[in-house]
């Protein structure tokens, strides 16, 4: 007898352990001033169809497990509660890539400013040693290319956008949506946060280059 697939199935160890790093993430983005005012949202991978995800306006310095819900690939919430505005931005990634295993959105400063004074849809970092941070990277003689999208309130919208891109171009490391913020990826949390650590340096670099006239 062949077993039915139960899609709204999830570990409840699993999501314990996702939402208490969840919560001490959320603190260190709050602490390193990238999530103000309740901006940023966070999620990780509990199975194939669902994914630990940030309740809806919540501050990111103060999160507890209960703010901490499941959604599915079509951004259905598993469990009682508001999602994040932006769910849809984490799970077009998921469905796509089963090796994504969190992902980290922020609205750091330096993120904000560079994304909305950049003129073009892409950003291109090249030359810096810090450019090895990124999964698989071994030298500084590459370009990295950032996809800067304009903001959108319509988030569905957005992420077909996002997913169209990530099919005609390459899925990347992370994206940048104008004068709000930075969506970056990992295989696991501490693969995103590095990852988002590196690129906050290197948007400094660009600013910094930017500010000198160089760019
Ligand atoms: C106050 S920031 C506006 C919404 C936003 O951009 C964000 O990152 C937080 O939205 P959420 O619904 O995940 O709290
Ligand atoms: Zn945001």
């Amino acid at each position: 007898m062949a077993l039915a697939f139960d899609s709204t199935a999830f570990d409840t160890a699993a999501l314990q352990s996702a939402a208490a790093d969840l919560c001490r993430y959320g603190k260190q983005l709050y602490d390193r001033d990238w999530s103000p005012a309740t901006s940023s949202n966070y999620s990780v991978r509990l199975n194939e169809h669902c994914c630990a995800l940030t309740s809806s306006g919540k501050h990111k310095g103060e999160l507890t497990p209960a703010d901490i819900l499941v959604v599915n690939w079509q951004g259905e919430p598993l469990t009682p509660g508001k999602p994040s505005a932006e769910t849809r931005l984490h799970t077009q990634l998921y469905a796509r890539d089963p090796a994504i295993g969190a992902v980290l959105h922020t609205h750091s400063k330096a993120a904000v400013v560079l994304s909305q004074i950049h003129p073009n849809s892409e950003l291109i970092l090249e030359g810096w040693e810090l450019l090895k941070a990124f999964a698989g990277q071994t030298s500084h003689d590459c370009q990295m290319v950032i996809a800067v999208f304009d903001n959108d309130q319509d988030i569905t919208r957005l992420a077909n956008q996002v997913e169209q891109r990530m099919q005609t171009r390459q899925q990347g490391h992370a994206y940048l949506i104008r004068g709000h913020g930075v969506y970056t990826w990992g295989r696991d949390l501490a693969e995103c946060m590095r990852h988002l650590e590196a690129l906050e340096h290197l948007f400094d670099y660009q600013l910094e280059l930017k500010r000198l006239g160089q760019q």
